[in-house]
């Protein structure tokens, strides 16, 4: 049972930390908006599955990369809140590594939803 109690905890933990990023992160309540609308033009446009996968599996990665640079930012201004250039290297890197997620997520997404979009939107100019 102890174990079950420190599972759920950490459960709680890590909610309270998407939860709190939600709430307080410009750049993670676009993505999530952007993830949604993505996910109902999935399901609109009829993606098939495996590249619903794939869909899922970018929307996870920048996700959890914007998550990571929220625990980057608030451990480099709790250790550093003077400017520092360690500090600097250390939130842009982090910043980096969700700038280059939502690159290859923008592409996957074009390749993906780009052809039945097209299809779509030449069927109501045609009829
Ligand atoms: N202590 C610091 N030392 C050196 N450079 C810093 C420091 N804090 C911030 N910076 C620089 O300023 C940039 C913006 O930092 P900031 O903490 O405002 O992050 P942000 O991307 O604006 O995120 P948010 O607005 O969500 O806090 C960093 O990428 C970094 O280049």
């Amino acid at each position: 049972m102890k174990e079950w109690d420190r599972f759920v905890r950490s459960l709680s933990y890590a909610i309270q930390g998407i939860v709190y990023t939600v709430k307080t992160q410009r750049n993670m309540q676009i993505h999530v908006a952007a993830a949604l609308i993505v996910l109902a033009a999935a399901w609109w446009l009829q993606i098939p599955r495996s590249d619903v996968l794939l869909v899922f599996f970018s929307i996870a990665l920048v996700i959890a990369l914007e998550l990571v640079n929220t625990a980057v930012e608030a451990a480099v201004d709790l250790a550093s809140p003077d400017w520092h250039s360690k500090a600097k290297i250390a939130k842009d890197a982090s910043a980096g590594a969700v700038l280059i997620a939502a690159l290859v997520s923008v592409v996957i997404g074009v390749m993906i939803f780009g052809p039945p979009l097209y299809q779509k939107m030449s069927e109501w100019f045609l009829s």
